[in-house]
């Protein structure tokens, strides 16, 4: 199994975003230490992720970075990604792990230990852990379990833990104390006027 980058960039496909862009500016400023998840919209076809993705594998392979697929793991073997992630409307995790095989990366959502032990045990390499923090990117979810319910969660697992749900820099330094080992972000990137920067920031307070 590859070590995971601890710096999660999740595309940021809705109108008017340039995903690329940010995948490019995150790449030069990460490096090794990004991670690029591919998630487009639920409306989005097949073909526009696989294209999206193809073009985020391509940038991230002169970097080391490791590009990852969410939901449609079809298109994450299509492109040659490193794995996927999946949640509770996809495939349930010991189905995705033989999807992907038992060497590629494979992240499932939790945001709760028992949740996350069941995921661990079904075939999961990290869990995302979230939302940590009120987010407006997605709708639909669940109230945020805080950096408690973080804690939580990674007290009960060895895999990593990746914490996901309106998180900026400065709110690393508690999530890395409460034992996360990541963050995976969208707005922090996406909607930053300097992505470059932004991950530059995001980086020295995962590493420190
Ligand atoms: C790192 C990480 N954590 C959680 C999620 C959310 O996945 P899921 O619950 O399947 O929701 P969608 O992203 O598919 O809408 C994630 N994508 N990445
Ligand atoms: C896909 C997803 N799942 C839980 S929170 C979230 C979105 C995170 O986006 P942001 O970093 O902008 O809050
Ligand atoms: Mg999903």
């Amino acid at each position: 199994m590859p070590s995971l980058g601890r710096l999660h960039l999740i595309t940021d496909t809705r109108p008017g975003r340039d995903p690329l862009a940010v995948v490019r500016a995150a790449l030069s400023a990460a490096r090794t230490e990004l991670v690029v998840q591919v998630r487009v919209e639920d409306s989005a076809t097949d073909r526009e992720a696989y294209d999206l993705a193809r073009r985020v594998a391509a940038l991230c392979a002169p970097y080391g970075a490791t590009c990852l697929v969410n939901d449609r793991l079809h298109v994450a073997l299509a492109v040659g990604a490193a794995g996927g992630h999946i949640g509770a409307d996809d495939l349930p995790v010991e189905a995705a792990r033989r999807v992907l095989g038992p060497t590629a990366v494979l992240g499932a959502t939790a945001r709760e230990p028992g949740t996350a032990t069941e995921a661990v045990a079904a075939g999961a390499s990290y869990l995302g852990v979230g939302p940590c923090h009120p987010t407006a990117t997605k709708e639909g979810l669940p109230a945020p379990i805080g950096v408690t319910g973080v804690r939580a969660v990674a007290g009960a697992v060895a895999v990593p833990v990746i914490a996901i749900g309106g998180v900026t820099a400065s709110d690393v330094p508690a999530l890395r104390a409460a034992g996360a080992y990541g963050v995976a972000v969208v707005g922090a990137l996406s909607g930053a006027a300097d992505p470059a920067h932004a991950t530059t920031e995001l980086i020295a307070a995962l590493t420190c």
